[in-house]
């Protein structure tokens, strides 16, 4: 695993995006595995501005996001598509038949998983697939305990996930309980992964991380059987002082 450790989040931001303009320089039909979550606001700012300035084009580029939401239409401004648009999509030059992402509303959950995971298979998998880690080591919405040969499936949120995630919403109570996400096995397929880690809220997964050995209560200890991952991280996720997650 290759580390990169910055002062902070503005840091991280660009250095992250340097490396998916590069990926889409040196290959304009790039798939790029995306993430929600906070992490990546500070990347998706600096893609706009790239593309606005005419260094990165996304005309012939695919996108493959992580994970969805059950249950929140779709017009819902906390469902991954809404943030997605949000966030990067409806800034850039992209169009919306090449951004993908799980449909939580899809009225066969199972059928939608296989859809999905056909789907990495037909157009990805990602040359780069971007990733924030949860304090309890997840990754995309694999929680602990997650079968690193998981594939797309529905997951049941843990309470840790609901909460930390329950700043996005009224009330923790509108956190759904369940979601889709790509398991452990489909993010492996990435050709390149880079993994993403901001503020002192992180610190101890990151600590748990460095300590190495796979974990299947620590999924994100299953990046260690990955010939390429890069970690960019900011002092603080690295445990040493510095700024918070500005995401
Ligand atoms: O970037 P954040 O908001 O800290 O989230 C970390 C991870 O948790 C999730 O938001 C899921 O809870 C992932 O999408 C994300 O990668």
């Amino acid at each position: 695993m290759e580390m990169i450790i910055v002062e902070d989040y503005e840091q991280l931001s660009q250095r992250a995006s340097d490396l998916i303009v590069e990926q889409v320089r040196m290959n304009p039909e790039s798939v790029l595995g995306l993430a929600t979550g906070g992490t990546p606001l500070g990347i998706y700012r600096e893609l706009i501005k790239a593309n606005r300035e005419g260094e990165i084009d996304f005309s012939d580029v695919s996108t493959l996001n992580l994970d969805e939401y059950i249950g929140l239409a779709p017009s819902h401004p906390q469902s991954y598509r809404q943030f997605m648009k949000r966030e990067l999509f409806d800034a850039i030059n992209i169009s919306e038949a090449r951004t993908h992402i799980p449909d939580g509303r899809a009225e066969n959950l199972e059928e939608e998983c296989r859809r999905y995971e056909a789907l990495i298979e037909a157009i990805g998998p990602p040359d780069l697939q971007l990733l924030g880690i949860g304090e309890n080591g997840h990754i995309g919405f694999n929680e602990p305990g997650s079968d690193k040969e998981g594939e797309t499936h529905i997951v049941e949120l843990t309470e840790s996930t609901r909460s930390a995630n329950a700043r996005f919403f009224a009330s923790e109570e509108e956190v759904p309980s369940h979601a889709i996400t790509m398991g452990i096995r489909s993010i492996l397929k990435s050709q390149r992964i880079l993994l993403l880690a901001s503020g002192e809220k992180k610190a101890g997964a990151i600590k748990r991380l460095l300590q190495g050995g796979e974990d299947v209560n620590f999924p994100a200890s299953a990046l260690w059987s990955h010939p390429h991952v890069t970690l960019v991280m900011d002092k603080a996720a690295y445990g040493m002082k510095g700024e918070t997650n500005g995401g």
